[in-house]
């Protein structure tokens, strides 16, 4: 068995990390680490009952290097100080921005970085996209849960369409963590829906940067707890059958899905796949694709670069059943 760490256990990602662990064949959750340590998982998850049941530690480089495989489901920055020492010692996923971006592009919509010279050292972990990159890498930035569903839609048809592309995101409030603050009380969030941080958003640089196209980027919080639906329009250069063109890029992939009607996050909360659709009048162009947040937009996807990382099949213990009804 592969000897795994989760840093950021208590999270959202860090549960739903545990959750698919626990099914896994190779990787056995070998520790857990949060800021201070000295709870128990199944305390601040009592659903963890019966069913997975162990000690939180304080996050400490030294002991957590121990491990084949470490799994940093924490905040921005957290993750690039860990990383300065971990890199080289141990496999990483990390579920932060910080090792996501070229230096710039970081620093200018997050913070100074503690950490440039393993940029390079980083591959981004979109698999259709990135496999193989992956594959030869220690250190796995994992992609942004908004950033994962809009590249999955945009990449088949990047060359079929003119730069400057609008991208409107809807997410559920799972996807700000478990923290608490004033835009994801239930008050504010039940029975309303409001966009955020509109244009600036820091999913932005990440969009442009992996797919070089100009975005008008626009959040928005749905009061659901899971999933994500993206509408992207744009303008064709030439006509195309658009649903050959995503049949044939994603021919081979197990975990995207084309429909040929509008997606809907429920089919997709609770496991891997990302769902898309498309469609056009004359050459306006709409692309509609949903993931889960915590899934393929976190957790699942760290799992499935784990597995590209150890050699094995990338779809090893990946979630397939939705939450429906
Ligand atoms: N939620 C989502 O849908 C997505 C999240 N992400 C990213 O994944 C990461 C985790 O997100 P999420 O689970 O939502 O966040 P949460 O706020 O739910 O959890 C954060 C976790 O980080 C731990 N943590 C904070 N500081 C430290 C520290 N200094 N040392 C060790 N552990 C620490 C916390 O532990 P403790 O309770 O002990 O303080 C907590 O378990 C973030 O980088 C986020 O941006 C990426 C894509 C989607
Ligand atoms: C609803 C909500 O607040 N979502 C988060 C995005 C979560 C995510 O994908 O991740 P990273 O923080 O890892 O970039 C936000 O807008 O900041």
């Amino acid at each position: 068995m592969i000897k795994t760490a989760i840093v950021g256990a208590s999270g959202y990602t860090g549960l739903e990390l545990i959750k698919i662990l626990l099914n896994h064949p190779h990787f056995e959750i070998s520790a857990l680490f949060g800021s201070e340590g000295g709870e128990r998982i199944e305390d601040i998850y009592p659903s963890l009952k019966g069913v997975f049941e162990a000690e939180i530690q304080k996050a400490d480089v030294e002991k957590i290097a121990k491990y084949d495989l470490v799994f940093l489901a924490v905040p921005h920055k957290t993750a690039m100080a860990l990383v300065k020492e971990l890199y080289g010692k141990t496999k990483i996923v990390d579920f932060s921005a910080d090792y996501r971006l070229n230096q710039k592009n970081y620093e200018d919509y997050y913070c100074p970085h503690i950490d440039p010279a393993n940029l390079e050292n980083s591959a981004y972990g979109l698999p259709e996209i990135f496999r193989d990159y992956i594959k030869k890498s220690t250190l796995i930035a994992n992609p942004g849960c908004y950033p994962t569903a809009t590249i999955l839609a945009l990449y088949p048809f990047i060359e079929y369409i003119e730069d400057g592309v609008f991208v409107d995101a809807k997410s559920g409030v799972s996807g700000a963590g478990k923290k608490l603050s004033a835009t994801t009380h239930f008050v504010k969030d039940n029975e309303n829906f409001f966009a955020y941080n509109p244009i600036k958003h820091r999913h932005s640089v990440e969009i442009k940067e992996k797919t070089g196209l100009n975005v008008t980027f626009v959040p928005q919080l749905l009061p659901i707890t899971r999933g994500m639906q993206i509408s992207i329009y744009a303008k064709l250069k030439k006509d195309i059958d658009l649903l050959e063109v995503l049949k044939e890029k994603y021919k081979n992939e197990e975990f995207i899905r084309i429909f040929d009607k509008p997606v809907e996050i429920k089919n997709v909360a609770g496991t891997h796949y990302c769902d898309i659709f498309a469609a056009k009048n004359e050459n306006m162009l709409f692309i509609n694709s949903v993931i889960d947040n915590l899934l393929r937009g976190a957790s699942s996807q760290a799992v499935a670069n784990a597995n590209l990382i150890f050699g094995l099949d990338e779809g090893l213990a990946l979630p397939k059943i939705a939450y429906v009804p």
